[in-house]
């Protein structure tokens, strides 16, 4: 075990009643850096959000090892050293966008003294001027912001972000992606992202795990070794264009690799 990057090794995990022969995670071997920002990118069902809940500390596993930082991700769970950001944000109703965002430091006893106040992380998001409002009033980006804000609350050690723009049009979602840039860099933290988009993966990470299905593996992991900050001149710039490509490239022999023998049989009427 190391304390200086998370570490996972062998990682296997099947769900009860699941096909003994496809677990949802099969020998899973993965580093990632302190700080560094990592995507998981494979096609559905390849065990991304299961590896992130795993990750978190929200599902055993069956075999292999999990270390973060030298902790077991219980452990740090315990520590509210991890944050989650699911697909569609859990806000409360009947609480405002600040109180929403204040909510983890003032139910935690752990909250961490030197935390960001909640209309710090507000402005951090753009949403200084919503702190008043309910989420029902809010847009889904809107609700989107609230909840990074409300993650990065207690700075935590390890964020894990399970497709959390996918929902979001092209412009939202660009700008949601620059104010994460932002809360990363300045708060010390190591994400771990899932995402559809290779865009997306390229623009924000420092490696891209490619995975493959049945059972869910890691087929590749790739360097994006692009200057950071990743302004508009380098994310239309032509070293990006080439790293999708072969994000791309990846991603489709990861899902031939994955696919069962039916699958590579095209239905009745497609070519
Ligand atoms: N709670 C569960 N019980 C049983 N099987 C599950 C459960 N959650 C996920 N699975 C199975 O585990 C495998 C991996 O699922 P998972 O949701 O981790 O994939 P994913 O890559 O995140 O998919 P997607 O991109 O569609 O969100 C799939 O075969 C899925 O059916």
């Amino acid at each position: 075990m190391t304390d200086d990057h998370i570490e996972i090794r062998g990682l296997t995990k099947r769900y009860p009643g699941g096909d003994p022969e496809r677990p949802a995670l099969s020998g899973i071997d993965l580093d990632i850096g302190h700080r560094h920002f990592v995507s998981l990118i494979g096609p559905s069902g390849c065990g991304k959000s299961t590896l992130l809940r795993v990750i978190a500390g929200l599902e055993g596993h069956d075999d292999g090892s999990v270390s973060l930082f030298g902790e077991s991700p219980r452990e740090l769970c315990r520590r509210k050293a991890v944050g989650l950001v699911p697909q569609t944000p859990a806000l409360l109703p009947w609480l405002t966008v600040r109180q929403n965002v204040a909510l983890p430091s003032k139910v935690n006893r752990r909250a961490p003294r030197n935390g960001d106040s909640p209309d710090e992380l507000l402005r951090a998001v753009g949403l200084d001027d919503a702190a008043h409002r309910y989420p029902h009033e809010l847009s889904g980006g809107m609700r989107q912001r609230v909840a990074i804000a409300r993650a990065f609350g207690l700075r935590p050690e390890v964020l894990l972000m399970d497709e959390p723009f996918s929902a979001l049009d092209e412009f939202t979602r660009e700008a949601l992606q620059i104010q994460l840039l932002a809360l990363w860099q300045s708060r010390a933290t190591t994400v771990v992202f899932v995402t559809h988009s290779v865009h997306e993966a390229v623009t924000l990470s420092d490696r891209v795990v490619v995975m493959s299905a049945r059972p869910g593996r890691v087929h590749e992991v790739l360097p994006i070794d692009l200057p950071r900050p990743r302004d508009r001149e380098v994310v239309s710039g032509l070293r990006t264009n080439d790293l999708e490509r072969r994000v791309r490239t990846c991603l489709q022999s990861a899902w031939e690799s994955g696919a069962a023998p039916d699958d590579l049989i095209p239905p009745a009427g497609v070519r």
